[in-house]
């Protein structure tokens, strides 16, 4: 078998949190080169690579790096949690360093490896109806929708609904009408969770511009603020998402998060690929 060509190929790595599974490029020391057409091009699973997310690691601006996230049907996403954990355990054990700062839309994100492990503070929550984005100025702890459901901010949009049986919800069939109501002018992620204990949280996910993934990091902080905001959990918590386990800690200066991540494999896209964009 003869080698792909490998002049003006485009390496990226393939990377997965809690089966949350990202697209990761890497264009440190070059120009950007992450775009709706060539999020929709790889983000398709029969003729691209597949992605829940595409994340575009740039030189940093005032930070160690600048992350900017994709969803796979072209749009952006203002936050990506599990990437975020995926690229900051790269980046880290690239550099042998204990922390990191990641600049993205949100603001300026810390990564710091504690105990073996890599923790994101994800900044604190948005919980203005005007932040969120909300359409009108509702009471976001108590939305005007049935099911009583929490809107929270994590960068991008989350609507959280608390269940008896998150394992019994119907995600396809809920997720969509939730995504694109009109309360949402950005749309928005739907969580749907199930307060088991003070500490302990079972969710499930709808992501906006994706669908149903694994897992989603900004969706367990947001989660995790409603819960508490509620009076369901303490402030720390373990969440387990379909993908598996993580843990959350919101903090006075932000909630942080923590769980596994891993690198599948490095490869490069051909110039065919990328010509006919
Ligand atoms: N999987 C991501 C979130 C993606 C959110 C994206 N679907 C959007 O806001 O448009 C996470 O781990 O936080």
């Amino acid at each position: 078998m003869r080698d792909a060509p490998t002049q003006g190929a485009l390496p990226f790595m393939k990377m997965h949190g809690l089966g949350n599974d990202f697209v990761i490029i890497d264009s440190r020391g070059r120009k950007a080169v992450t775009s709706p057409a060539l999020a929709r091009a790889l983000g398709d699973r029969h003729r691209g690579v597949g992605f829940d997310q595409l994340a575009e690691i740039r030189d940093g601006e005032g930070s160690d790096i600048v992350l900017d996230f994709w969803n796979s049907d072209g749009s952006r996403a203002g936050a990506c949690g599990n990437a975020t954990r995926c690229v900051a355990a790269h980046v880290l054990a690239e550099t042998g360093a204990s922390e990191m700062t990641i600049r993205t839309t949100r603001g300026l994100l810390r990564g710091v490896v504690d105990g073996g492990q890599v923790w994101i503070n994800m900044g604190q929550p948005q919980r203005a109806w005007d932040e969120i984005p909300l359409a009108g100025d509702v009471d976001p702890l108590h939305l005007p929708l049935p099911g009583d459901p929490v809107g929270v901010g994590m960068g991008n949009p989350h609507c959280v609904f608390f269940v008896d049986d998150a394992g019994a919800v119907d995600l396809a069939k809920a997720g969509p009408a939730i995504e694109t109501d009109p309360l949402f002018p950005q749309a928005t992620n739907v969580e749907f969770a199930q307060v088991r204990g003070p500490g302990d949280i079972r969710m499930r996910v709808w992501e906006r511009g994706t669908g149903i993934t694994l897992a989603c990091g900004s969706g367990a902080c947001a989660t995790l603020v409603a819960a508490r905001l509620r009076g369901l959990t303490g402030p720390h918590v373990r969440m387990e998402l379909d993908g598996g386990w993580m843990e959350l800690d919101w903090r006075d200066d932000g909630v942080w998060m923590t769980g596994p991540t891993a690198h599948v494999f490095t490869a490069s896209l051909t110039p065919d690929f990328l010509g006919a964009l």
